[in-house]
């Protein structure tokens, strides 16, 4: 069609003016561009930005939120030292962790998000005294946000106040738009970053603070190789989370964009030695949402375990998802007064778990494994120093079964709904129910079912048969040895010794225990 002279190119669109012309449209979607696109730029890099925040890495710990500003989830509300408690009741920064100041700079070189960094905070936490009474913390319970903010939060708040709208809306429309910076990193993180399984190696939280290389982090370019899941297995560490990736998505997965690392307990087998403790322990690693120290730690028992300090003792737990519960056992614990306070400072809302046998019994399986011999096991818990053999009161392994006086220890700091007692013989010969009830307690996902263990009829024990890898694994059978026959005198001498004391747990507990001699 001819163009009659003088007439515009641009084709005349009928309705408001704004539509009618197509070089204005233009213009503006491109000055909209540049406005979103110095917003995106300042708001990602702005050196303040970045100095004042602190994400959580994989693996990394939050070494000092004082001076850093927070992810809470999605959103990075406060700057002050704000944990977002899960399950616990305060939630306060520990002295601990504070003391290993975290710079900027290193902030900068890990600022990549975890999934859910609110909950994986929680574990770090200590209330020393000093920082429950700091003025610039924030408490905040299970569930609830923050209510309330000290003076110096209050600052903190002001000055960030309109950087926080601003930011969160920019970061609500970045994340429609798909180009959200986090996510989107963390979508090729997951790629180029190790898997879960490969952090095994090494001390996670040092391995996840790479040198920058030519202005980018490390993480960002490095590429770890994948290793084989037999290779990290030689290395004896726990599989749930080497495995996590192969549990059914119906009965396990792992919080989206979620990385693991390594938390204080959240529950504790706290004993009772030589009542089964290593079976429990193994019996709920199975379920994939617990995740279990390898090794008796003696970390609150032992002073040269104690002095190694808190990050020694979290740098033991093996890697874990916000949706999964880390557990440690150590026996000694239930004797330790020590471990009775420190255990309260550390988490007073801390789940207990102690498993209780026939005393005798108990005691003649900690004489058969310090002596051998059914001499020498007399000499355990007999004393024959005047007259006639009574029980030697003085024998610290008698005096272990003396349950009811170490519970009442760990109840004058906790409290009894804390602490659950699963009795030896039930274990024994119920293992799925114990291991059910236990499930409740921990309030994790009930998985446990009849077909995760499986009786071996030659020792007479259930072996496990976990999810993954599911071959049927026993306990050595160095855990079950055969005990001698005890003379009668002796063994009523020791059911006579440990009556009342079985009467008075009995009745602080409100269940009774079959405990007598075998005839
Ligand atoms: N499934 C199951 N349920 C309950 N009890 C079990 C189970 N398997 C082993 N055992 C018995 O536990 C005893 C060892 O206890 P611990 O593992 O606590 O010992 S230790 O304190 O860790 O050394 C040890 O007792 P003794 O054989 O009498 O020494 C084991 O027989």
């Amino acid at each position: 069609m001819q163009r009659a002279p003088g007439m515009s190119l641009i084709r005349k669109v009928p309705g408001s003016s704004l539509w009618r012309d197509k070089t204005t449209l233009t213009r503006l979607f491109l000055a909209w561009s540049c406005v979103l696109l110095v917003t995106y730029i300042s708001y990602t890099y702005s050196p303040k930005y970045r100095r004042n925040r602190v994400e959580l890495g994989q693996g990394q710990a939050p070494r000092e939120l004082g001076q850093g500003r927070v992810m809470v989830g999605k959103r990075s509300v406060l700057r002050a030292p704000v944990i977002h408690n899960v399950g616990e009741s305060e939630a306060v920064l520990s002295r601990h962790i504070a003391h290993r100041s975290f710079t900027s700079h290193e902030a900068q070189g890990s600022n990549w998000s975890s999934g859910k960094p609110d909950e994986a905070t929680v574990d770090e936490l200590n209330p020393s005294p000093q920082a429950k009474t700091s003025g610039s913390l924030l408490n905040i319970s299970e569930g609830r946000e923050p209510t309330s903010v000290s003076a110096t939060g209050r600052k903190q708040q002001q000055e960030w106040g309109a950087r926080s709208v601003y930011g969160n809306l920019m970061g609500a429309l970045w994340r429609r738009l798909g180009l959200n910076g986090s996510r989107e990193t963390r979508g090729k993180l997951s790629q180029a970053w190790p898997s879960p399984a490969d952090l095994w190696d090494g001390d996670v939280t040092d391995t996840l603070l790479p040198p920058k290389q030519g202005g980018k982090t490390a993480r960002q370019t490095q590429r770890i190789e994948p290793k084989h899941p037999a290779e990290l297995r030689k290395k004896n560490r726990h599989w749930t989370i080497e495995y996590a990736g192969q549990f059914s998505p119906a009965l396990f997965s792992p919080p989206k964009g979620e990385y693991p690392f390594q938390r204080f307990p959240k529950a504790i087998i706290i004993g009772v030695g030589k009542c089964g403790t290593r079976a429990l322990i193994e019996f709920l690693k199975m379920s994939p949402y617990i995740v279990a120290a390898n090794s008796e730690l003696h970390f609150f028992d032992l002073d040269v375990n104690f002095e190694k300090g808190h990050d020694w003792y979290r740098s033991q737990m093996p890697l874990s998802y916000s949706n999964q519960i880390t557990i440690e056992k150590t026996p000694m614990y239930f004797w330790s007064p020590r471990a009775v306070e420190e255990i309260y400072k550390l988490n007073r809302t801390i789940r207990l778990i102690v498993i209780v046998r026939d005393p005798v019994t108990r005691v003649i399986s900690q004489a058969v494994r310090l002596q051998g011999t059914q001499s020498d096991i007399r000499n355990v818990y007999l004393s024959r120093d005047q007259g006639d053999p009574r029980v030697n009161n003085g024998s610290r392994t008698v005096d272990w079964g003396i349950y009811v006086k170490y519970l009442r220890m760990w109840l004058s700091r906790f409290s009894l709904s804390q602490i659950h007692i699963v009795e030896s013989s039930d274990l024994k010969k119920h293992p799925v129910q114990e291991l059910q009830k236990l499930e409740k307690f921990l309030g994790v996902p009930p998985t446990l079912t009849a077909g995760n263990v499986f009786l071996n009829r030659t020792s007479g024990l259930y072996c496990m048969v976990p999810f993954f890898p599911p071959q049927v694994t026993c306990l050595p059978p160095g855990k079950n040895k055969v005990h001698p026959q005890l003379p009668p005198r002796d063994q009523k001498l020791l059911y006579d010794f440990y009556q009342e004391h079985n009467e008075r747990l009995f009745s602080l507990l409100h269940r009774r225990f079959p405990w007598q001699p075998a005839h």
